[in-house]
C-alpha cells in the first residue's frame, strides 16, 4: 500500500506537475486517501505518518547525490537504479530515491518500520560507516539533520546574529530531526487541573517550566476543555510571540495580519474583555475561523475584517480618539522556515527567489501599519522563519526609514532551547516626540 501511495507521488508530482512547485503534503495525502477505497483511518495516519517521516529522510539523498558527483560511490550506490545516470544526477529529486528505495528494500515496510529508531540503526550501521570522511563535516551535519548544503549560508548569518557558538548552531540544526510536541495554551493557574482531566480523556499531557502540551494518545480537540474554550492548541513561540504584545484591559489593539486568530486570541484573554482588538488580514476565510473561535472563548471585545496591507488602515472612531492604537501586531507572512519541524515537505518547497519577495511584502505592511501606533505605543513585528532577511535586516531596515521608531528587544523563540517551532519577535516605540 506504501509504495503504491509513493508511487502516485512520484507520478503526480514529479511526472505530471513538471517543474510545478510540489503541493502541499497534507493536501496531497488528503486527495489520495480521498480516491482510495474505505482505507480504515489507523491505517490512514500510518501511511501519512509514514511519509512525513521519510520527507526527512530526503535529504540524505542529497548526501548520496554529492557524495555520487564526488565519485566516491558507496557500495550502496551500485545497485541504484539504472535509471540513476551520473551525469544526471542534480536533475534527480530525493522523491526518485525513496521510491528506488522503497522497491529495492521491500522488507524495509516504510509504513510501519520506519520509526525514528530504526532510522538511526540504518544511518549508524550501514550508512554513515559507508560515507565518514567522503564530505567536508559541516555539509554532512547540515543534510542529515535536513538542510541542503546550500542554505548553508543562511545558517551561518542565523549564527552570526544571534552569537551561537559551534555547539548552538548543530543543537539548532540537529533540532530538525524532531517532530516537537504539540503546545497548548492555558491558564497556566489551570495547569496541573488541565493535566489530570485530559489524561483522563485519553490525551498523553506533559508539562515543563515552558507549559502544556500534548505528547501523543486521542486528539485534544475531543476533550471537554478544548470544547469550552479553555485550552488552545498554540506553538510555544507563537503564545510567546502574543505574550511580547504586553496589552492592559481597557488598551486598543490590532493584530494586522490576524490569520484564523491564534494570536489574537492570545492577546485579547489578558484584556478582561475591556479595550478592543481588531483583527485583519488579507484572506478574508481566515476571519471567519477567527470569529469562530472567539466566541467559543467567549472574548467580546474582537472585530475582524479584512485589510490588504497595500494602504494604511481607517482608524475607528475610538482608535482615531486616542490618534492610533497602543498596540500593533504584524505577525507578518514568511518563508515558514521555522516550522518545517512540523512541515519537512515544506523545505523542499522553499526556494530563496521566495523569501527576497517575502520581504518586499513584509516591509511594505510594517510600513503602513506603523502608521496606526500612537505616540508612546508599540508595534511588535513577528515571523516563523529564522532567516535573519525576514528578521532582524527587516527590523533594521524600518528603523532606518522611520526613525521616530527604536528598539525596544528583539530575539528568537523555540528551538534549540524549548522544543518547539522556531520564531522571531521585536518590539518597537514610537517615540512621543
Ligand atoms: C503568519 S500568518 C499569521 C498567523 C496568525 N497571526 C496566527 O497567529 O494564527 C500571516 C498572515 O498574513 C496574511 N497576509 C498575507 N499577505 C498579507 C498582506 N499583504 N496583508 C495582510 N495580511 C497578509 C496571511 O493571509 C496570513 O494569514
Amino acid at each position: 500500500m506504501f509504495l503504491t501511495l509513493w508511487q502516485d507521488w512520484l507520478y503526480e508530482v514529479r511526472y505530471l506537475s513538471q517543474d510545478k512547485p510540489w503541493p502541499a503534503l497534507d493536501r496531497w495525502l488528503k486527495n489520495w486517501f480521498r480516491q482510495q477505497e474505505r482505507l480504515p483511518l489507523e491505517l490512514q495516519s500510518e501511511l501519512s505518518a509514514a511519509c512525513y517521516d521519510i520527507f526527512r529522510v530526503l535529504q540524505k539523498i542529497d548526501f548520496l547525490e554529492t557524495s555520487y558527483q564526488a565519485k566516491n560511490i558507496i557500495s550502496e550506490v551500485d545497485k541504484w537504479d539504472l535509471s540513476w545516470h551520473c551525469q544526471e544526477v542534480e536533475n534527480h529529486s530525493a522523491r526518485d530515491f525513496v521510491a528506488w528505495f522503497g522497491i529495492l528494500f521491500p522488507e524495509h515496510n516504510f509504513a510501519t518500520q520506519l520509526t525514528c529508531e530504526a532510522r538511526q540503526t540504518w544511518y549508524s550501521s550501514e550508512f554513515k560507516p559507508k560515507w565518514r570522511g567522503q564530505a567536508d563535516a559541516e555539509s554532512i551535519q547540515v543534510i542529515l539533520n535536513g538542510f541542503r548544503p546550500t542554505w548553508l549560508p543562511l545558517l551561518v548569518q542565523r549564527q552570526l546574529i544571534s552569537n551561537w557558538d559551534d555547539g548552538k548552531l548543530i543543537d539548532f540544526i540537529k533540532s530538525q530531526e524532531k517532530t516537537p510536541p504539540l503546545w497548548l495554551r492555558a491558564d497556566p493557574k489551570l495547569y496541573n487541573e488541565l493535566k489530570t482531566s485530559l489524561y483522563k480523556q485519553g490525551v498523553k499531557v506533559a508539562l515543563d517550566d515552558n507549559g502544556l502540551m500534548a505528547v501523543g494518545g486521542k486528539g485534544v480537540n475531543q476533550t471537554q476543555e478544548y470544547k469550552q474554550g479553555l485550552i488552545e492548541i498554540q506553538d510555544y513561540a507563537s503564545q510567546q510571540i502574543a505574550a511580547a504584545v504586553m496589552v492592559k484591559p481597557g488598551q486598543k489593539v490590532w493584530d494586522a495580519c490576524a490569520g484564523a486568530g491564534g494570536k489574537s486570541l492570545a492577546i485579547a484573554s489578558k484584556m478582561n474583555n475591556k479595550g478592543s482588538l481588531v483583527a485583519t488580514d488579507l484572506q478574508s476565510y481566515k476571519l471567519d475561523e477567527l470569529k469562530k473561535r472567539a466566541k467559543r472563548a467567549q472574548l467580546h471585545n474582537v472585530r475582524a475584517f479584512a485589510w490588504d496591507g497595500e494602504s494604511a488602515l481607517r482608524l475607528p472612531n475610538d482608535v482615531a480618539k486616542q490618534k492610533g492604537f497602543d498596540w500593533v501586531l504584524v505577525d507578518a507572512p514568511c518563508s515558514s522556515a521555522g516550522t518545517w519541524r512540523r512541515n519537512p515537505d515544506a523545505k523542499w518547497r522553499f526556494n530563496q527567489s521566495d523569501t527576497d519577495e517575502l520581504v518586499k511584502i513584509q516591509s511594505g505592511i510594517l510600513e503602513n501599519a506603523a502608521k496606526a501606533v500612537r505616540k508612546g505605543g508599540y508595534l511588535v513585528y513577528a515571523t516563523c522563519s529564522w532567516q535573519v532577511a525576514e528578521n532582524e535586516a527587516q527590523v533594521a531596515d524600518f528603523i532606518a526609514n522611520n526613525p521616530g521608531f527604536e528598539l525596544v528587544e528583539q530575539k528568537m523563540l523555540g528551538a534549540p532551547d524549548v522544543d518547539s517551532d522556531i520564531m522571531f519577535v521585536a518590539t518597537l516605540k514610537l517615540k512621543q516626540d
